[in-house]
């Protein structure tokens, strides 16, 4: 069968547990050829070490980026139906394995197990829908006076670096390299050093669909080894997901030889909830935009405004909702609450509920750690908080905390929850909650963010552009938008009669 797409997917290499090497470069896991030590991974479950990671150094990520390069003419000729077909096939092979890699992913973040799978499902739901785009990622032919034409064509950039953040390891890497693949680009990617497991199961994946060797490497390290990557000439694009201070730094990098950069970044979204709002649905939507995750998704809605008139009722339900959380075993099955990714980032969640305090939130409940049993006795389980008596002026309320800290303001005109909501330097996402479909849109289109949910929240479907407005970030990912930020555009005019150039020219 030539394209193999409904022939089911026999080859399994795809390594199951928690080992090395950890490098994926030119087809196959690897040491790298150069090192300036070893990252101690932290499996944020227990707290105890979950593997060594050697840290990439320049000879590492110039052999990668050498052997994107090197594969970068084969690749990139492709057709996008020949390109595409691959990506399906990788799809379908996660599909296949979505129990041990959703398995990976938990162990690697400390996330529970139903979280997980449903983070590794939008890997092929991406790799699917590019894989299907590819074909269709085409140019145009433009009529021009006299019979000439110009044909205008989507180019491939060439060799991608992609750095990526640790709340959603699998997710983040496929997002950009989904459609940087489709588009004909190769890529380097560096993972969080806190994740470094599933972004090299994504290589064995993309290895047993048949992607040519090269097309996808992995070099694992910390900041120095992302500031490798963005630094390297032979590197055409940057896209990266993670905080507002690297997003800079990473920015930097690509002006020195005026690399196209896409950022998605942090956020401090607000969720606006009018007294006309079903609270029940408000209320299970405050707990996707705040505790999904342990709180730490780019995208929440940590602004909890509330009308003042449903306020004490919206938090009676929010409250007994909270404390319904189940904190636990990331892998049992009714866990509603996992590990903080590590010590640090927990004590500094923390932080801002005593921060909070002091500045005279109260605490209805949460924000302590939970110690609990056995091997998850060195876990940092937090329970998630719910503020109130909030002011917009707090540091809790100011800044972006990646935690389960939700901060309620109450509200009494439209105008001015609208103005309270778009106070703020960042612009990643936003919600309304309202029946009123003229004030939902309204609400909606007043929001300065990349995107708005009306009366639900934290849904990123494949087929819908992702990214910020302000500090949050610049560049889009998912929809039929991401071509744009993986191609540029190539006119050849062709003239079909005699050169007019003016008076230039004398008979
Ligand atoms: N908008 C979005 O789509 C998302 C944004 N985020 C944001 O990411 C942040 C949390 O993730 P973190 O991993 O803590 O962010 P981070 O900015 O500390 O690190 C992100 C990545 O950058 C690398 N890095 C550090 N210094 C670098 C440098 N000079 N050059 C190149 N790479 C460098 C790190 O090793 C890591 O892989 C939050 O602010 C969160 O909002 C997280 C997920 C999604």
């Amino acid at each position: 069968m030539a394209s193999g797409l409904s022939s089911r997917v026999i080859s399994r290499n795809i390594t199951r547990t928690i080992r090395g090497p950890w490098n994926f470069v030119a087809g196959k896991r690897c040491l790298p050829v150069d090192s300036s030590g070893s990252m101690k991974v932290i499996e944020p479950a227990s707290g105890e070490l979950l593997c060594g990671v050697p840290i990439s150094g320049t000879e590492e990520v110039n052999r990668a980026v050498g052997v994107a390069k090197g594969v970068f003419a084969t690749w990139s000729k492709l057709s996008g139906r020949e390109g595409g077909e691959k990506l399906l096939r990788a799809g379908q092979i996660i599909r296949e394995n979505l129990e041990d890699i959703s398995r990976l992913e938990v162990q690697d973040t400390g996330k529970p197990i139903w979280e997980a799978r449903l983070d590794i499902t939008s890997c092929p739901d991406a790799l699917e829908y590019y894989g299907g785009l590819a074909p269709c990622i085409v140019g145009q032919h433009v009529p021009l006076p006299g019979g000439s034409f110009a044909m205008v064509q989507k180019e491939p950039l060439g060799v991608i670096g992609g750095v990526g953040a640790w709340n959603f390891p699998m997710q983040t890497c496929i997002w950009k390299v989904a459609p940087a693949l489709a588009c004909g680009n190769t890529f380097v990617y560096k993972p969080s050093q806190f994740t470094p497991v599933t972004a090299v199961t994504l290589g064995e994946v993309l290895a047993d669909a048949g992607v040519p060797d090269g097309v996808y490497n992995v070099v694992q390290g910390e900041g120095q080894t992302g500031a490798y990557l963005c630094e390297h000439p032979d590197v055409a694009k940057l896209s990266f997901t993670g905080s507002v201070p690297t997003g800079t730094k990473v920015m930097t990098a690509g002006a020195q030889d005026i690399k196209s950069v896409t950022l998605e970044l942090g956020g401090k979204s607000p969720l606006i909830i009018f007294p006309d709002a079903d609270v029940k649905n408000a209320v299970k939507a405050t707990l996707m935009a705040n505790f999904l995750s342990q709180g730490q998704v780019c995208s929440n809605g940590t602004r909890v405004f509330v009308h003042r008139s449903i306020a004490a009722e919206f938090l009676k339900q929010l409250v007994t909702a909270t404390e319904k959380l189940k904190i636990g075993d990331p892998f049992a099955e009714d866990t509603t609450v996992g590990a903080t990714i590590h010590e640090d980032h927990a004590r500094k969640v923390l932080s801002y509920v005593d921060s909070a305090r002091q500045e005279g939130a109260t605490v209805l409940c949460g924000g302590e750690r939970v110690l609990l049993k056995g091997k998850l006795a060195g876990g940092w389980y937090l329970s998630p908080a719910v503020l109130t008596d909030c002011r917009d002026d707090m540091k809790v309320v100011q800044e972006e905390v990646f935690g389960s800290v939700a901060s309620v303001l109450e509200f009494d005109t439209e105008e001015e929850a609208v103005k309270r909501a778009n106070d703020t330097k960042f612009g990643l996402a936003g919600a309304v909650f309202t029946k009123d479909i003229q004030r939902g849109h309204r609400v909606a289109n007043a929001i300065e963010a990349g995107t708005v949910w009306i009366n639900t929240y934290n849904l990123y479907p494949t087929e819908v552009p992702f990214g910020g407005y302000k500090q949050s970030g610049i560049g889009r990912e998912n929809g039929l938008t991401a071509v744009d930020y993986f191609t540029q555009t190539r006119t050849i005019y062709v003239e079909m009669g005699d050169v007019d150039c003016g008076l230039l020219y004398q008979d």
